[in-house]
């Protein structure tokens, strides 16, 4: 009886066990993804630097490394190096000659690793380093901050592909200090996940705590359960462990949010810069975390892309958007609402069918959505300019997105009938200093006006920025966590302007 009782036990710390194992190694999935993201922007500007034609450390090869500083998601700095000093940064000459020291790791690429130094000597500012060609980048070491957080107890660590091994089957935390992103947690560990990206020199790990009732148990209670539990847990084992196997993958996580309307859209105010008055809203699709955090749509989006899942996804947050905003609209004529359009999904034949559908059904005119097609997704021109010709001649606005950001913007602008420019938030952040940014805006801004185009600037977090760039760009539209984050249908201001 008793033996039943506990093979009863033992099974639903099987269930527990996979569940939580099949969680924790989605979290690893994510982190190695933005691990990986990191690595393959700093292979590509150590890849860039060498090869510009610039003289290292000349006034025109600081402007060049600004650019690409500025360009990048990741990447902090840039500096020039010559035998393990670095000789000048994107900001200027170092003084002396900042030494690296030795470094934590070589890849097997040879480039050399560090995974804590200060920037420019300033331990205020921690930051990863890696050197190679005799040009070190240096990047956040919090890019991942996000994803470590929603480990809850659990903690992670990204190491090198031979300490994996090492790492996932160590016990204690000790073991697991000196890799990159690892808290110190005093406490044992258990079921270790480890995943790694070929191509790359990076593993993820995660650990957990040991808390289950088994740790618990006298030496007796565990021998009659392991003798007891063993045949009906590793049975119970075999049948859940397939069933949450074939759930645990990204993809069929993805899909299970898209089905199960998991997936939540949040809203972002655009304001006319020169009297504040909200023009009108940009639809930002999240995905949520049980813990309360979301996976962010630059790792969902990309994955829902390469999966067959964008058209799913786009037709959700169409329908979202139009369900949540038709009220909205046609109390304010003045207002618009925007949607971001993946290029594969601009490409493909049914976007004009669900968008037509979808603005049928809530009663929304066509000239009240805006669709938002990002640059930075290099494509054939032709094709996208005859699907947004398409689009617009169905009556839809189109804006395009992050201007600045990507490597095709005059081919773009050149060819697409196109009504609006969004402003990558470079230029918000280099308004007022001397950042590359501000020194092409100038030329930017004059361009639009020739080709009588509207601009929003993106990314506006302070007052400053805000009055400076209404006052060289008059009649510009904002947006930016100065004029109000992104947040959901309930929480949108009620006023007309911020
Ligand atoms: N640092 C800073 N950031 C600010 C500020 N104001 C807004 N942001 C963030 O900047 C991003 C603006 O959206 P985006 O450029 O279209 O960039 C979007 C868009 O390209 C894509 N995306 C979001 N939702 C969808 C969707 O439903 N479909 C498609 N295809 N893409 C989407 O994911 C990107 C990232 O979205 P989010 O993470 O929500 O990030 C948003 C927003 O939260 C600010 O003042 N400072």
């Amino acid at each position: 009886m008793s033996i039943g009782v506990i093979a009863v036990i033992a099974t639903f710390e099987v269930i527990h066990w996979q569940r939580r194992h099949s969680e924790l190694a989605f979290q690893a999935e994510l982190i190695l993804r933005r691990s990986v993201a990191v690595a393959t922007e700093v292979r590509s500007s150590l890849r860039t630097v060498p090869r510009l034609k610039t003289e290292p450390c000349s006034p025109e090869d600081l402007k060049a490394l600004r650019l690409l500083v500025e360009r990048s998601a990741f990447i902090v700095e840039i500096g020039r190096t010559k035998d393990n000093r670095i000789l000048c940064d994107s900001d200027g000459i170092v003084p002396n000659g900042g030494i690296l020291g030795p470094a934590d790791r070589i890849t097997s690429r040879g480039t050399k690793v560090w995974l804590r130094v200060p920037l420019r000597g300033d331990w205020r500012l921690v930051v990863s380093a890696a050197e190679a060609n005799d040009v070190v980048i240096f990047t956040r070491p919090t890019a991942a901050d996000d994803l470590f957080r929603s480990l809850g107890d659990a903690v992670a660590a990204v190491v090198p592909p031979r300490l994996a091994t090492a790492y996932a089957s160590s016990k204690h935390s000790d073991q697991l200090t000196g890799a990159a992103y690892t808290p110190v947690v005093d406490r044992w560990f258990e079921q270790n996940i480890h995943q790694c990206r070929d191509g790359f020199d990076l593993c993820v790990v995660v650990s957990e705590p040991a808390q289950m009732g088994f740790s618990r148990l006298s030496l007796g209670e565990k021998l009659a359960l392991l003798c007891g539990g063993a045949l009906l847990g590793r049975i119970a084992q075999g049948f859940i462990g397939t069933w949450l196997t074939s759930r645990r993958t990204l993809y069929r996580r993805l899909k299970r949010a898209i089905d199960r309307n998991q997936i939540t859209v949040h809203y972002q105010p655009l304001v006319r810069l020169d009297d504040r008055v909200v023009v009108g809203f940009e639809t930002l699709a999240r995905w949520p975390l049980p813990n309360g955090d979301h996976v962010s749509p630059d790792v969902f989006i990309p994955l829902a892309e390469r999966t067959g899942l964008l058209p799913a996804l786009t037709e959700f947050v169409i329908d979202r958007a139009l369900c949540d905003m038709s009220g909205l609209l046609s109390e304010r004529p003045d207002l618009y609402v925007s949607i971001n359009i993946a290029v594969q999904s601009l490409l493909s034949e049914e976007l004009l069918t669900v968008l037509k559908l979808y603005c049928d059904a809530y009663g929304v005119e066509r000239s009240r959505i805006v669709l938002e097609i990002t640059e930075r997704e290099t494509g054939d021109v032709k094709l996208i300019g005859d699907a947004v010709g398409r689009l617009r001649a169905a009556g839809f606005r189109i804006f395009l997105d992050d201007f600045g950001a990507g490597y095709s913007s005059l081919a773009y602008l050149a060819t697409l009938p196109i009504d609006t420019i969004k402003l990558d938030k470079l230029f918000s952040n280099s308004v007022g200093t001397s950042l590359v940014g501000s020194l092409v805006l100038d030329e930017i801004l004059h361009m639009m006006s020739t080709l009588n185009l509207s601009v929003v600037f993106e990314g506006i977090e302070t007052e400053e920025q805000a009055t400076a760039l209404g006052a060289i760009a008059p009649g510009a539209m904002g947006q930016g966590w100065l004029f109000g984050r992104p947040v959901p249908i309930g929480d949108l201001p009620t006023s007309p302007s911020v």
